[in-house]
């Protein structure tokens, strides 16, 4: 078989190496959040299957790729999710992003799979608001906790909790938020998103610097991540990140990931849908070349 040499790593033409997949393994959803993004693709054909996906994550680490990132829509409501993660290869983080209205009963399964951690959205700590956010129905907040609480029982650790900041409907609340995290010890932080305004909500975008300002105001220390170049804020024991994706050049020229559709395709960039390579077919000697075609398109969204 033609796997490329383990020391081949995917550079692109912007000196981007390739470290990190985020894989969307379906686009059905439980909830319907004002703001989604469909993380930029919505599919109209089949989602991959277990091998498809195996197979994927197998010649991605042996060009280097050490991280993956299982997202959605609801990656949860693939029942088949624990069938893969046994199968993956080793890797250095396997993580979840995750809705958990169902992950109360699934984290332990999915702990013994093999995966090592997940991200959980919850914008609002008022059952209120989180149902106006998400359009759930009557009880998801409460399943939503449980969730948090269960992952950190089980050690999906650390547990970052997803807060897409929102003007005037939640952007009040970080310090709740941050009193919330640290009842948990260590074992939960708190990850500020900025909106990416796909569905014309310019009265929920918020002024991110001014989000900045404020947490520089209270922090005792700042990390910066090598992904996204993302800033880490220490306030009062607690971590908090902040993702700033909108008209970020630092972002996007410090983009190490590569994702794949739900559907089966390699998509270079988030915001762009036009060069995808689509391996939903590829037998698994013909995936290094069309990774290597999907790394040859790929552009900084953003760029001075
Ligand atoms: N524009 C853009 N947004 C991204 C990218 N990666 C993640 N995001 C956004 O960042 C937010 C957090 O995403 P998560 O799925 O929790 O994952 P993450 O924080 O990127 O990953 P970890 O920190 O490794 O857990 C979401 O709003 C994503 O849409 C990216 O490459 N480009
Ligand atoms: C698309 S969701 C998929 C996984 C899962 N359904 C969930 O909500 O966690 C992944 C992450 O993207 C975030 N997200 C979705 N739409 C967004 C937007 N327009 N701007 C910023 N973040 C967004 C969500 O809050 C979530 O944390
Ligand atoms: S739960 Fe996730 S995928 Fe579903 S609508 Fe909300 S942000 Fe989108
Ligand atoms: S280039 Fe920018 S917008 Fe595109 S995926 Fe990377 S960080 Fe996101």
């Amino acid at each position: 078989m033609s796997l490329p040499e383990a020391t081949e790593l995917l550079t692109d033409s912007y000196g981007r190496t390739v470290r990190s997949l985020r894989m969307s393994i379906t686009d059905r959803c439980n909830l319907n959040c004002i703001y989604c993004h469909n993380e930029g693709h919505i599919g109209h054909s089949k989602e991959m299957s277990v091998d498809t996906i195996v197979d994927i994550v197998k010649v991605g680490s042996r060009f280097g790729i050490n991280r993956l990132k299982i997202s959605g829509g609801e990656p949860l409501l693939r029942k088949d999710l624990e069938e893969a993660l046994v199968r993956l290869p080793d890797m250095r983080d396997v993580s979840m992003t995750t809705n958990a209205v169902l992950l109360k009963d699934r984290a332990s399964s999915l702990k013994d799979a093999g995966l090592d951690r997940v991200n959980i959205s919850l914008d609002s700590l008022d059952p209120g608001k989180y149902h106006t956010i998400t359009n759930c129905g009557k009880g998801t907040f409460d399943k939503v906790l449980d969730g948090i609480h269960e992952a950190v029982d089980v050690g999906l650790t650390p547990v970052k909790l997803n807060m897409v900041l929102l003007k005037d409907l939640n952007d009040n609340e970080i310090k709740d938020m941050l009193d919330f995290t640290r009842g948990y010890g260590g074992d939960v932080i708190l990850q500020l998103i900025e909106l990416m305004d796909f569905r014309d909500l310019p009265q929920y975008r918020i002024d991110a610097n001014e989000v900045e300002r404020s947490l520089m105001s209270v922090s005792s220390d700042v990390k910066v991540r090598e992904l996204h170049k993302r800033k880490k804020y220490i306030i009062n024991g607690a971590e908090v990140e902040f993702v700033r994706p909108v008209d970020n050049t630092e972002f996007c020229a410090n983009c190490n990931r590569l994702r794949v559709t739900a559907d089966g395709k390699l998509k270079p960039c988030l915001l762009v849908s036009d060069n995808m390579v689509d391996v939903s077919e590829a037998s698994i000697e013909e995936l290094p070349d069309l990774f290597r075609l999907a790394v040859s398109r790929r552009i900084p969204f953003c760029k001075s």
